[in-house]
C-alpha cells in the first residue's frame, strides 16, 4: 500500500519535530556549507586570473605572479575542502541521528497496537517503513537541507557573477538553460512514476519472499515449493521489467542531458571565442565564465534532483507518520482504576464480539469464573475458544457486554497494570533469540538466578536445561538450540510460574507428547494452574478433570457445562466429541478438531 505523493508538507514540519533536538548541529553544518559554497565561487575568478597571469606573459620570466595566484588557489581549496569535510560529518551526524529516533519512536508505537491492527498489516510492509522509509528520511533530514541551501548560493551567486563577467554570454547561456531545463524535468517526471512502480513491485515480491520463508515447513510439506517459486518469479520478473524500463528512462536522459550539456558548453565557448579574438574579453574571464556557467547548470540540475529527493522523503515520512498515527484500537480509560493484587475473580457478562466486518463469533454469552478456578474450554474448531480467550487480556474488546476482573470492567484498568496479572501459555511457545535464562526472565526481568532455577523447577525443565551444552545460558531462539515441543513448554510454563499471575491463560498444544514427557509437562501444568483462576483451552482427559468446570462452546455459545461425568452422563456434544475422538484411538480426550 503506497500513499499518493503527498502534496503537502505537513510531514516536512513532522519530521522537524524529530530534527529539532539536533539544531545546533544542523545550524553548524548548514553555516560550514555556504562558506563552502561561497568559496567555491571564488574559485572560477581565481582560475581565469591564473590563465591570464600564465598565459597573457609568454616570454616573460617574471613568475611570482603565477605562484602567488596557485598559492591563493590553493589556500582556497584547502579552507573550502576543509568547510565541506565538516559540513558532511555534521550533517550526517544529524541524519542518521534522526532516522534512529524515527525508528525507535514507530517500534515503540506498533508494540502498543491491538492484534487487529496486525491482522490487516503484513509484517513485511511494518519492517520496510522501518527500515527503508525511515533510511530514506536520512536524506532529507541531512543532505537535501545543505544541498537545497548551498545550491541556492550557488546558483544565485553564479548567475551575479556570470553577468559582472560578460552580460552577452550570459544571455546567450541562459537562453539554453530551459532548453535543458525542461528536458530533464520531463523525463525526470517519467523516471520518478516508474521508480514508484519498481519499489511496489519489489515490495511485493518482497512480502511473497518472507511469507514462504517463514512458512517454510508448510510449504514444504505441501511440496508447493515450484508454486512458490513461480509466485516470486512472477513478482520478480515484473519487478526486474519496471526496473528496465526505468533504467532505459535514466539512460536516454542521461545521454540526452550530456549531449544538451557539452553542446551548450561548445556554443558558449563557440561565442565566447569570437570575443575573445576581438578583444571584448580575455581568455582568463572566458575560463571564468565557462566556470560559472557550469555551475550555474550544476545548481540548477543539483536542485531539480532534490525536489525528487524531498517528494520521495515526503512520501516515506508520510507513510511513517500515518503508521505513528495509528490509534491503539483498544481505547485506554484517562482516569484507570489502579488493579493492586487482585483476587481473580474474572465474569463474562453478555458478552458478543464480532472481528469486525464479519458476524458474531461470541453470542451474548455469560461465565462466572470464581477465583482460583480452572475452566476448561472444549469445543468444535472455530467455536470461538481463542476469541473467548483473547478477551482477558484485551487483545479485542467486546462488541457488547462487558468484562469484569474482581467486579471491575477490565476496560476501566490499564492495559499495563491488567496485564501484568495475566500469565499466558500458548499451544506454540515463541522463544526470542537469547539464552534459556533471558527467556526464562522475560515475565519478570527483576527475577534472581534462584527464583529462575526454582521456577524451572516447578515447571519439570531443570534437568534438561542443566544438560544442555551451557545450561542456563544455552543460545536458544531463531539462531540457538533447537528444543523439542515438551521442553519448549516447559519452558513457557516456568516462564509464567516467575511471572506469577493472579489469572492464567493456557491454550493446550494439540500436538501429542511422549508418555513421559506429557508426564512431566502435565505435573508442571497442575502446579502452575494451583490457586491461579484458569481459563484452559483443553485438548486433554488429563486437564479436563482438574477443572472444576467445563465448558463446551459451539458457534459462539456455551452448549454445555458441567463437569466431565456430568458432561458424559447428559449425553450431548461433549459426550459426541469424547466418543468421536476416543473412536479414533488418538486423545481419549475432547480435541478441538471437528
Ligand atoms: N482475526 C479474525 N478476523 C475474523 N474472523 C476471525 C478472526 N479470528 C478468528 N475468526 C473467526 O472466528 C471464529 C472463531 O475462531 P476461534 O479461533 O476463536 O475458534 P477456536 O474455537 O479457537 O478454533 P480452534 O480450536 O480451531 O482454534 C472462526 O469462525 C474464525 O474464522
Amino acid at each position: 500500500m503506497r500513499a499518493p505523493p503527498p502534496r503537502d508538507l505537513t510531514p516536512l514540519r513532522r519530521l522537524w519535530t524529530y530534527v529539532r533536538p539536533y539544531r545546533a548541529l544542523l545550524a553548524t553544518g548548514v553555516t560550514c556549507t555556504l562558506i563552502g559554497s561561497g568559496l567555491n565561487l571564488i574559485f572560477p575568478r581565481l582560475f581565469g586570473h591564473l590563465i591570464d597571469a600564465s598565459f597573457l606573459r609568454v616570454g616573460s620570466t617574471d613568475t611570482a605572479p603565477l605562484d602567488a595566484m596557485v598559492l591563493r588557489l590553493l589556500g582556497v581549496f584547502a579552507l573550502a575542502a576543509t568547510f565541506a569535510a565538516t559540513q558532511s560529518y555534521l550533517l550526517a551526524r544529524v541524519g542518521v541521528s534522526v532516522v534512529a529516533d524515527v525508528r525507535r519512536a514507530l517500534f515503540t508505537h506498533l508494540l502498543t497496537l491491538s492484534p487487529a491492527f496486525f491482522e490487516t498489516r503484513r509484517t513485511g510492509e511494518l519492517t520496510s517503513r522501518l527500515t527503508a522509509d525511515a533510511a530514506t528520511l536520512q536524506t532529507v533530514s541531512s543532505n537535501a537541507v545543505a544541498q537545497l541551501l548551498s545550491q541556492t548560493v550557488a546558483l544565485i551567486g553564479a548567475l551575479i557573477l556570470l553577468f559582472l563577467t560578460s552580460a552577452r554570454l550570459s544571455l546567450l547561456t541562459l537562453a539554453i538553460i530551459p532548453i535543458v531545463l525542461g528536458t530533464a524535468f520531463t523525463v525526470g517526471a517519467r523516471v520518478r512514476a516508474i521508480s514508484r512502480d519498481v519499489q511496489d513491485r519489489v515490495a511485493d515480491a518482497n512480502a511473497h519472499a518472507e511469507e514462504a520463508l517463514a512458512g517454510v515447513r508448510t510449504v514444504q510439506s505441501f511440496t508447493a515449493e515450484p508454486t512458490e517459486t513461480r509466485r516470486y518469479a512472477h513478482g520478480v520478473h515484473a519487478a526486474l521489467n519496471a526496473a528496465l524500463h526505468r533504467a532505459r528512462l535514466n539512460a536516454t536522459l542521461a545521454g540526452t542531458m550530456s549531449f544538451l550539456t557539452f553542446g551548450s558548453l561548445a556554443l558558449v565557448l563557440w561565442y565566447g571565442g569570437r570575443l575573445v579574438l576581438n578583444g571584448d574579453l580575455t581568455p582568463g574571464t572566458l575560463v571564468s565564465f565557462l566556470f560559472y556557467a557550469v555551475t550555474v547548470g550544476g545548481s540548477v540540475g543539483a536542485l531539480t534532483g532534490l525536489y525528487t529527493q524531498v517528494m520521495e522523503a515526503l512520501g516515506a515520512s508520510a507513510r511513517i507518520f500515518d503508521l505513528l498515527d495509528e490509534p491503539p484500537t483498544l481505547p485506554e480509560s484517562p482516569t484507570p482504576t489502579p488493579l493492586n493484587h487482585p483476587a481473580g475473580h474474572l465474569r463474562f457478562e453478555h458478552v458478543t464480539f464480532a472481528y469486525p466486518g464479519h458476524a458474531p463469533t461470541l453470542h451474548d454469552l455469560t461465565l462466572d469464573v470464581p477465583a482460583g478456578h480452572i475452566i476448561a474450554i472444549v469445543g468444535p474448531s472455530g467455536a470461538g475458544k481463542s476469541t473467548l480467550v483473547s478477551l482477558v487480556p484485551r487483545f479485542h474488546d467486546p462488541t457488547s457486554g462487558r468484562v469484569t476482573l474482581d467486579g471491575t470492567d477490565l476496560r476501566h484498568h490499564t492495559l499495563r497494570d491488567l496485564r501484568a496479572h495475566i500469565g499466558l501459555v500458548p499451544q506454540d511457545t515463541l522463544l526470542f533469540s537469547g539464552t534459556v535464562r533471558d527467556n526464562l526472565r522475560y515475565g519478570r526481568p527483576d527475577a534472581t538466578d534462584t527464583d529462575i532455577h526454582a521456577a524451572a523447577r516447578a515447571a519439570n525443565a531443570h534437568d534438561f536445561i542443566t544438560a544442555l551444552p551451557d545450561g542456563y545460558d544455552t543460545p536458544v531462539g531463531e539462531r540457538g538450540i533447537k528444543l523439542s515441543g515438551g521442553q519448549r513448554q516447559r519452558l513457557a510454563i516456568a516462564r509464567a510460574l516467575l511471572k506469577d499471575p493472579r489469572v492464567l491463560i493456557l491454550d493446550e498444544a494439540t500436538s501429542a507428547l511422549d508418555s513421559e514427557s506429557e508426564h512431566l509437562v502435565q505435573t508442571a501444568l497442575a502446579r502452575l494452574m494451583t490457586g491461579r483462576t484458569t481459563l484452559v483451552i483443553a485438548h486433554r482427559l488429563s486437564t479436563i478433570r482438574h477443572a472444576h468446570r467445563i465448558i463446551v462452546l459451539n458457534a459462539g455459545r456455551i452448549a454445555e457445562h458441567g463437569t466431565h461425568t456430568e458432561l458424559l452422563a447428559q449425553g450431548g456434544l461433549y459426550a459426541e466429541l469424547h466418543a468421536r475422538q476416543f473412536l479414533q484411538g488418538q486423545h481419549e480426550t475432547p480435541h478441538s478438531a471437528p
